[in-house]
């Protein structure tokens, strides 16, 4: 049985227009799958269908049914706010792009990571302290103390990523939703952060949806991917086969031009 399985799924907007149409894939537990695609490719409405939080004016049919451990089986679409409330956290959570919009400006980030642990866990008092400390710890912060007092913007934006990536870890859950959560990073940070969440993945047991427009970023971290362009799924398969024998021509313009990127880097790095 697969953790998320999503069939048909189609973003229309009020007016009828198809944002994403038609969109079926898998994630099996622990699996690690890319979704890729240039920019307005349909990615980032993609993944928020899944958590329920398609902004509003836009509808999702079809079918997103995630069917974590512990967790009664539930289909997204169409699911209340209350079905989402308890999927959110253990069933599934996601970092995006910029930590800022996760994290709240005018909140210390201890605080921020102790609110979904006190509310989905149930924690309180020391141990609480001691689940945000470990928190802070898994996601390999320096100075865990001088973080949790610290305001957002005292910290800097790797930091505040992997702030925005220890609160969505907190609570376990079965599949882990990365909306390009390496794109505003320089390069050094970016392969530090990929590194980390690789090696956490493989740790929790987790599984991971890892949306980006970059190939060369989501070839290191993914077994499978499927790539979307005009919000419609034009290849998939597993990440090496994609890589070596691009079927379609959109997909071997994607590989070209980040085998390109890669060979610049390398020339500037030599
Ligand atoms: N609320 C909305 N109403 C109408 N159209 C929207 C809305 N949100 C996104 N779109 C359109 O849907 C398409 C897909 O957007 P989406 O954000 O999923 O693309 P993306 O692949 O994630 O791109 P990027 O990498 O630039 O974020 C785009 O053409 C976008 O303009």
């Amino acid at each position: 049985m697969s953790l998320l399985d999503v069939s048909g799924l189609t973003i229309r907007t009020e007016s009828g227009r198809a944002l994403v149409s038609d969109l079926s894939f898998t994630v099996e537990p622990g699996g690690r799958l890319g979704l890729i695609g240039e920019s307005g490719s349909g990615k980032s409405l993609t993944a928020l269908a899944l958590m329920g939080l398609l902004p509003p004016g836009l509808t999702a049919s079809g079918s997103v049914v995630l069917d974590a451990p512990g967790l009664d089986r539930t289909d997204v679409v169409g699911a209340g706010e209350s079905a989402l409330r308890a999927l959110r956290g253990r069933g599934a959570s996601v970092v995006f792009q910029e930590p800022l919009t996760a994290l709240d400006p005018l909140m210390r980030v201890g605080r921020q990571i102790a609110e979904p642990l006190r509310r989905r866990r149930g924690l309180r008092g020391a141990e609480l302290r001691r689940a945000v400390a470990a928190a802070l710890d898994r996601v390999r912060l320096p100075e865990p103390e001088r973080i949790a007092r610290a305001f957002p913007h005292e910290i800097s934006g790797g930091q505040r990523q992997r702030v925005a990536l220890a609160m969505a870890l907190a609570c376990e859950p079965a599949l882990l939703i990365a909306d390009e959560p390496t794109t505003a990073l320089d390069v050094t940070v970016q392969a530090e952060m990929l590194r980390l969440l690789g090696e956490l993945i493989a740790e929790q047991d987790m599984a991971l949806l890892f949306v980006s427009h970059d190939l060369a970023v989501v070839s290191g971290v993914t077994d499978r991917l499927v790539v979307l362009k005009d919000g419609e799924a034009v290849e998939s398969g597993a990440t090496t086969d994609i890589l070596h024998t691009p079927r379609q021509p959109y997909t071997q313009g994607l590989v070209a031009s980040a085998r390109t990127f890669e060979n610049a880097l390398e020339r500037i790095t030599r």
